[in-house]
């Protein structure tokens, strides 16, 4: 008997047709669903604080978005390089709260970026970061919200520490405050000359004496870290994941997780190729 007659005409097909798509939907919506809570365990996996510390991220955020002014950049170059740039020129690259929360969305683009292999971060206008942004850190003076923001900021930079990335700060003028925090997050802190790295604001610093274009830095940025990442994308993301489990977990956990991510790579295809070709390391 048809299910679905109307006027003894039977509606079968279109009543199959229907259900086909609604059962497509639900799939899809049901992939999309698993797809998020993937990501926002891997987020929460990578970070350090969760609502568990007292941390209300959405709350933080809300307070941060209410300080524009500059953004984050991020290009992504095809020989797997990222260059990402602090870009507030006028307040020597300090981050307001909207780029805060635009470093946290650049670093979930390059948590996602399969082909990445290697990470520049560098400010605009031959200067890198001067730190928070003052008029904000006036503004979120209780305590509280310094609080969450320094968890906020902390969580941030603890991904961008553990992205299986080789990262290089590019220094050219003044690291102060923050800014001096976030190479710290980074595997490498390339320096042009008279720039400065200061964890105090005491002082007030010289004018970067190096005077060479962005561009011309940048690119030797870009050579100099082509050492560590010239190579397939497998690998290097593997090394840069042994490296980061070796600072980060206690030894034994550290063995184990080296000896699965060593099992990702052994007798993988730049493993047999270079068996082949059995290069000289001079
Ligand atoms: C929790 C916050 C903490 C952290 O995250 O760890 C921080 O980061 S606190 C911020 C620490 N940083 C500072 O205190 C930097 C203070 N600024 C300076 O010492 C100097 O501006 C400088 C960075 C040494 C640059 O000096 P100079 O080259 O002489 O330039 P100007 O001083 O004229 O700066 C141009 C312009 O930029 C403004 N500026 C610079 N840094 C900040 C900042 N962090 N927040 C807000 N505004 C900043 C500076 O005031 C100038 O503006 P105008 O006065 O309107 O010209």
């Amino acid at each position: 008997m048809c299910p679905n007659e109307v006027n003894s005409k039977c509606y079968w097909d279109d009543w199959e047709k229907h259900r086909a798509v609604r059962e497509m939907a639900l799939a899809l919506w049901k992939n999309l669903l698993q797809t998020a809570k993937k990501r926002i365990l891997q987020q929460r996996r990578l970070s350090l604080y969760n609502g568990a510390h007292g941390y209300e991220e959405e709350l933080i955020k809300k307070k941060l978005q209410q300080f524009s002014g500059g953004s984050i950049n991020l290009s992504k170059e095809d020989n797997g390089i990222g260059i990402l740039t602090l870009n507030n020129p006028k307040l020597m690259n300090a981050f307001t709260g909207t780029m805060m929360v635009e470093l946290q969305e650049r670093v979930t683009e390059l948590e996602n970026w399969k082909d990445g292999k290697g990470l520049i971060i560098h400010g605009a206008s031959n200067t890198f970061c001067s730190g928070s942004d003052l008029n904000a850190v006036k503004e979120l003076s209780n305590s509280q919200d310094g609080m969450n923001m320094c968890m906020f900021m902390q969580n941030t930079l603890t991904r961008l520490m553990r992205l299986p990335l080789i990262s290089v700060a590019l220094v050219q003028g003044k690291a102060f405050g923050g800014g001096a925090e976030l190479t710290t997050a980074c595997d490498f802190r390339l320096m042009t000359p008279g720039s400065e790295i200061r964890f105090v604001h005491k002082h007030m610093g010289l004018v970067p004496g190096w005077g060479g274009a962005a561009r011309a830095a940048l690119g030797h940025a870009r050579e100099w870290l082509s050492q560590y990442t010239d190579g397939p994308a497998a690998v290097i993301r593997a090394v840069k994941q042994v490296v980061t489990a070796g600072r980060e977990l206690p030894l034994e956990d550290a063995l184990r997780t080296e000896k699965d991510i060593f099992g990702t790579v052994w007798g993988g295809p730049a493993n047999l190729q270079a068996l082949v070709t059995r290069p000289k390391h001079k």
